[in-house]
């Protein structure tokens, strides 16, 4: 049995936890067992941190797999995946540890099981280094529709460093198969849109500090872009603790949807936090990009596994992209090009494997 597993070594390249969920959710969907060793090994406190232990055990779980090793801090798993089974599974982090990347982990598996799939997750909804909820629902989840693929949500709570407590529902229907994508138009930006929230016991002012200044940096740039952020206060019912931030989304002539974000920290101006956001967003914008650089990484997985081949226009090509797609090549035999078509600006292509769901 030992002689079938694959090894992944999780501490390659980029070195954090996205290592670990492609190679779990990999490993489900091919029903390959997999060993991932020095996991986090590129990251100052390396193991598994309670948000990744929450995802290898929600994997384990919705695979009815075996595990050995899921403890925090443990530097090696393997997980021995069985059937993916459809019903209803719930994760806690128990931190502000991000309810994304649990969801992250778990959808492309749920994707491919026999039923429809409830996930029940709490933890972290606008948590750093991770995507905030709306950036998957507003920017994720369109991008994973191209593919043939949706989720529905309900936010139940939002939950904000260090406290979390944010909790999200999510219902996903497999599908039989992904399909590849063609996202090689960027086109012109038509429309920007946002909204910028405070929650807890900070004032509303924050949040229009922060919309004014997006806007004022996005003006700059974009001189005929219509521009709209909304500024609310999150109500005490739906929010627990105090947070604040900030997500931008701008659609393209083509249709392609491009994100920015920024939370709010106490070492940071909401002025500064309004900028840093509309930053982020201007620099895919300029690199004339279909996809933002977190989108980037976080569709390597749905190329690999579509049918047919992908082709999607990026900007400069990121650790984690190229960490996503080695172990794309690891565990399944996707094939990944990448071509230089200018100065920061790249095209990705994959040949997927056309992975079917044999429990439809
Ligand atoms: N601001 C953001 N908007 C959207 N997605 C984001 C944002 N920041 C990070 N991400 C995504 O979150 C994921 C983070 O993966 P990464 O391995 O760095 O994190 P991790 O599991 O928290 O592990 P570690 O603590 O080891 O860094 C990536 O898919 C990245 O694209």
């Amino acid at each position: 049995m030992a002689g079938l597993v694959t090894d992944i070594d999780g501490g390659m390249l980029e070195g954090g936890g996205q290592i670990l969920r492609m190679a779990l959710a990999f490993s489900v969907l091919k029903k390959k067992p997999v060993r991932v060793f020095n996991i986090r090994a590129g990251r100052s406190n390396p193991g598994l941190r309670a948000q990744h232990l929450k995802g290898v055990e929600v994997v384990r779980d919705i695979s009815e797999g075996k595990l050995k090793g899921g403890e925090i801090g443990s530097t090696e798993i393997v997980l021995h995946p069985g059937k993916v089974k459809c019903g209803e599974y719930s994760a806690d982090t128990g931190t502000a540890g991000s309810i994304c990347l649990l969801i992250q982990v778990a959808l492309p598996c749920i994707l491919f099981s026999s039923g429809v799939t409830i996930l029940k997750l709490r933890g972290g909804t606008n948590a750093e280094m991770a995507p905030q909820i709306d950036y998957m629902t507003e920017v994720f989840r369109p991008l994973l529709e191209r593919f043939g693929g949706t989720f529905d949500y309900k936010i139940i709570t939002r939950g904000y460093y260090p406290r979390g407590g944010g909790e999200v529902h999510i219902r996903v229907k497999p599908v039989k198969q992904l399909k590849a994508i063609d996202l090689v138009e960027s086109g012109d930006v038509v429309r920007i849109w946002g909204w910028a929230f405070v929650a807890g016991s900070l004032p509303i002012k924050l949040a229009h500090l922060m919309a004014d200044s997006a806007i004022q940096t996005l003006r700059k740039a974009l001189k005929n872009v219509d521009v709209k952020i909304e500024r609310y206060v999150e109500h005490p019912d739906v929010a627990v603790g105090t947070g604040s931030g900030i997500n931008l989304v701008a659609e393209t002539s083509t249709g392609c949807l491009l994100g920015g974000s920024a939370l709010g920290k106490r070492e940071l101006k909401p002025e500064q936090v309004g900028h840093k956001a509309a930053d982020e967003l201007l620099q895919s914008i300029n690199t004339k990009a279909c996809v933002d650089s977190y989108s980037q990484d976080q569709i390597i997985l749905f190329m690999a596994i579509a049918h047919g081949k992908s082709r999607v226009k990026c900007g400069p090509v990121t650790l984690h992209t190229e960490t996503a797609i080695h172990v794309a090549r690891q565990l399944t035999e996707a094939k990944f090009t990448v071509i230089n078509v200018g100065t920061d600006s790249n095209i990705i292509e994959c040949e997927g494997i056309g992975l079917e769901n044999n429990g439809l």
